[in-house]
């Protein structure tokens, strides 16, 4: 069964959100003759590369990653080639029949991921489409952009829409192989206590006949 890997790799000089610290990679411990084994931790900023953010992100008294159900990410979803949406994919930019049934939606707006540079004008999408996806049903909306709002948003007006609906986010995927169309969505968050977001692996598998 084709498995597509929709993950960035974690590593230090990656791209982050402005004003983010960088991620580090430290050696805890080293092969040696005194140490059988190397040792690391990492040093990331919750919202590096591909994640998923928790309620807890945008509402105070939100569920953190540690609370958050695992039903929103795994399963059936639609892959959406919104490439062609400038600054922000707006309603025209969907072809909302298709959503009919879909619990997941995932937005591509990359031709190329942009895996060396931060892109401050990533393709945000408008709350009036978010709602819109609520209103059909949807539970998980997913962008390879590093956010649903843009960088300089203060009011969070998409995130907003998902916490109406208490729907669940993933940003930062890499769609660049992935066409458009049906998949089954693997995307786990980590248990971390107190978190506001959380990497995921996120993998995308062929639906079984
Ligand atoms: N991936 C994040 C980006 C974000 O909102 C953010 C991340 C770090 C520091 C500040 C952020 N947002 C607004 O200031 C998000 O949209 O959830
Ligand atoms: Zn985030
Ligand atoms: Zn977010």
């Amino acid at each position: 069964m084709k498995v597509w890997d929709i993950s960035q790799t974690l590593r230090p000089g990656m791209p982050l959100w402005p004003g983010e610290p960088p991620l580090a990679i430290r050696r805890l411990a080293e092969i040696g003759p005194q140490c059988p084994v190397n040792v690391g931790a990492l040093d990331a900023p919750l919202h590096a590369g591909t994640h998923a953010d928790a309620p807890f992100h945008y509402d105070s008294g939100g569920a953190t990653s540690a609370e958050c159900a695992l039903h929103p990410y795994l399963g059936p979803c639609l892959v959406i080639d919104a490439r062609h949406a400038r600054g922000r994919i707006e309603l025209q930019d969907v072809e909302w029949a298709a959503i009919a049934g879909v619990e997941r939606v995932l937005f591509r707006t990359y031709g190329q991921f942009p895996a060396d540079r931060w892109d401050s004008d990533f393709t945000a999408i408008a709350p009036e489409v978010i709602a819109g996806l609520r209103q059909a049903g949807v539970r998980l909306v997913g962008t390879d952009a590093p956010s649903l709002d843009p960088e300089t948003s203060q009011t969070m007006d998409a995130h907003r829409e998902i916490l109406a609906g208490d729907m669940r986010i993933l940003e930062g995927l890499v769609l660049d192989d992935v066409a458009a169309g049906r998949y089954e969505l693997i995307a786990l968050p980590i248990r971390i206590l107190e978190a506001d977001a959380s990497p995921v692996r996120a993998i995308l598998r062929e639906l079984p006949r």
